[in-house]
């Protein structure tokens, strides 16, 4: 009897001389991935100087043609997903831009997506806190890119950048579509966790789905060490607040602890007067 992995073996190797294709069977991912490459800073020394084929075109032209064999059928169509995490004034977006332009000079074709519930700096562009910009598309879920941009002009699309990914409760499902089904390479930029150090939308739960994760730190505004929490000077309790440097800062373990105590005791301190003026009246 055959065994399962000898049946694997076959299958991987077969040249696709019919029209039926595999399944992309995630069991088989690993055998077929990529070296793994954190480092978002530069692009990807694989890349093709330009492709004039989509991806998923070029993965359909090999089927077709009945050329090729299975292996290189699924390696035109495999997408990538890359995730950078921090607090805030880390360089997330700064990283992102980076990357998405270092992708656009390989010929690649990308696109930009930010949350349109951050309108700090106009809808038009992502913006970084030292003022570098690119144009984006601002929307309030990320299942509405593929109909704003129209089917043609998604499938040219190689790389799609995602800031603010905190903000998008559909970016688990389309993380796996466009990755996995359509041949996208994403690079998501995103808070991992809330001023409270609870985990913020769904930016964790793509991490099982990554090719890189990466966390990158600021410098604590207190005592410049390496800050990997975001501090949020106000009072206010819900859990999405837009702001800047007027209302978070980047903090140290240490400064988070007790920018935490101060908060709380000044929180107490001002129902005390509160409740004293009640009684007072
Ligand atoms: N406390 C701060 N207030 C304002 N700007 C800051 C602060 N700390 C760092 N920056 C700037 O912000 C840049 C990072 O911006 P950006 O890439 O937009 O970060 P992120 O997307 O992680 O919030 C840093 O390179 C630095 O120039
Ligand atoms: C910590 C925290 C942040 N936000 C908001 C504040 C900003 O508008 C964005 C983060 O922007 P950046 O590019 O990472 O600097 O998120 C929030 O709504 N709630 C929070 O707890
Ligand atoms: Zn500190």
């Amino acid at each position: 009897m055959r065994s399962i992995s000898s049946a694997m073996r076959s299958l991987l190797s077969a040249p696709t001389s019919s029209p039926a294709f595999l399944p992309r069977s995630t069991a088989l991912r690993p055998l077929l991935s990529l070296p793994f490459r954190p480092d978002l800073s530069r692009p990807r020394p694989l890349a093709p100087p330009a492709r004039s084929l989509s991806k998923k075109a070029a993965a359909a032209k090999i089927r077709i043609d009945g050329r090729g064999s299975a292996m290189e059928a699924r390696e035109a169509q495999s997408g990538e997903i890359h995730v950078i995490v921090g607090p805030m004034f880390a360089g997330k977006t700064t990283a992102l831009l980076r990357r998405v332009q270092a992708e656009a000079g390989t010929g690649r074709t990308v696109a930009l997506i930010k949350s349109d519930k951050d309108n700090r700096y106009g809808l038009d562009s992502v913006v970084t806190h030292d003022g570098t910009k690119m144009a984006c598309w601002a929307l309030p879920e990320l299942s509405t890119f593929q109909d704003k941009l129209g089917r043609e002009a998604y499938d040219k699309v190689d790389v799609i950048g995602i800031d603010e990914a905190q903000f998008f409760d559909d970016l688990h499902d389309f993380c796996c579509k466009a990755a996995d089904h359509d041949g996208k390479i994403i690079v998501v930029a995103g808070l991992d966790g809330d001023y409270k150090r609870n985990k913020f939308g769904s930016v964790l739960d793509i991490i099982p789905l990554a090719n890189s994760v990466t966390k990158l730190t600021a410098r604590c505004e207190l005592c410049d060490r390496r800050a990997s929490f975001t501090l949020r000077k106000t009072q206010e309790t819900r859990t999405e607040l837009i702001g800047g440097a007027d209302v978070y800062m980047p903090v140290c373990r240490q400064h988070y602890l007790d920018g935490q105590l101060v908060i709380e005791a000044t929180r107490i301190v001002m129902d005390i007067e509160r409740s004293t003026e009640v009684a007072r009246c």
